[in-house]
């Protein structure tokens, strides 16, 4: 429960995290790290248009909508459609030069994408939430994987990006003749073809968190903290070389971080309480099951 509300609660936050393959959506009580979590769910890109007739067709109405969105102009503009029930206008986070303690290292730091920059804004909220002032690895697996360095002053460092396990076995299939198999097991010393490609996309990216970790330790001098996230991060947890801990929800972490923020101020007036705070609070207000189906 929300301490120190009045007894209506209409700051209602409902973020959004659209990636290449699926939304995932959040309905909050206030947009505030540490906030309620009143809904979720899951999304394929191919059904958005479910959304306004489906899982949010008797949800509270949110007063603000705050997104990160990866996918193309042509979805954005489909789930803009399914949110036009609500009088919330959509805000869709852009990576900046510099938000909620993270500087953004990229030479275009719009460029970078938005995913990933809340994401670093999450794992940085939740290493600050505990006290630790470490460097700090985020690895993100979805559609692509992407495996951010941030130093310990919240700087981010740098960043690689590389293909998911769905994208790779894909790119195998059609650049040749032999591998239409079908999906094998993660073995140490593959015999057979099926689990020679579950195991070599499986090492790839195991093998790209461990050297992004050593980069960082190098670079920093310190051991760094790795934040594994994503919708097939389970599938990858067996798998890592470096010490690790898999967060459901980073990305909706992020969000309610920049939404303190952005919101804060007139959550705090429509609530007639003490201003929100974007400081660290404790994370307990990540989606349970970002991972499971649909
Ligand atoms: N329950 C699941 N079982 C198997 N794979 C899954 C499951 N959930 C997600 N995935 C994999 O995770 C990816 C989608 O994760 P997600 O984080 O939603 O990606 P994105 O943000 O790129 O849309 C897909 O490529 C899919 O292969
Ligand atoms: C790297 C990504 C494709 C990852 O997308 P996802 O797997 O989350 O769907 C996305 O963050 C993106 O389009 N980035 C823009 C380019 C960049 O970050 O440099
Ligand atoms: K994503």
């Amino acid at each position: 429960m929300t301490a120190g509300c009045g007894p209506a609660e209409p700051s209602t936050l409902l973020a959004l995290d659209v990636g290449n393959t699926r939304l995932k959506w959040a309905l909050y009580d206030a947009p505030r790290p540490g906030a309620r979590l009143l809904a979720h769910g899951v999304q394929f890109l191919e059904n958005i248009e479910a959304l306004a007739e489906g899982d949010w067709r008797q949800l509270r109405p949110p007063r603000w909508v705050l997104g990160s969105i990866v996918a193309g102009a042509g979805v954005r503009h489909r789930v803009e459609e399914q949110l036009e029930q609500w009088d919330a206008q959509p805000q869709w986070v852009v990576p900046r030069a510099e938000e909620a303690g993270v500087v953004n290292g990229y030479d275009h730091p719009a460029r970078l994408g938005s995913d990933r920059w809340v994401a670093m804004i999450g794992a940085r909220q939740r290493l600050l939430a505990r006290g630790q002032h470490r460097p700090c690895i985020v690895v993100m697996v979805g559609t692509a994987v992407t495996v951010e360095a941030l130093d310990a002053s919240g700087r981010f460092l740098g960043g690689i990006i590389l293909p998911g396990h769905g994208i790779m076995l894909r790119a195998l299939e059609s650049g040749t003749a032999g591998l239409h198999v079908p999906t094998g097991d993660v073995r140490p010393f593959p015999t057979n073809t099926s689990d020679a490609l579950t195991s070599g996309g499986t090492f790839a990216i195991a093998g790209a968190v461990q050297r992004m970790w050593d980069n960082l330790r190098v670079h920093t001098g310190q051991v760094p903290v790795c934040l594994m996230t994503g919708g097939a991060g389970w599938k990858m947890a067996p798998y890592l070389t470096v010490p690790f801990e898999l967060v459901e929800g980073l990305i909706f972490d992020g969000l309610l971080t920049i939404a303190a923020s952005r919101f804060g101020q007139a959550a705090a007036r429509l609530n007639g309480a003490a201003p929100a705070s974007a400081a660290p609070a404790a994370p307990r207000s990540s989606p349970p099951a970002q991972s499971a189906h649909r």
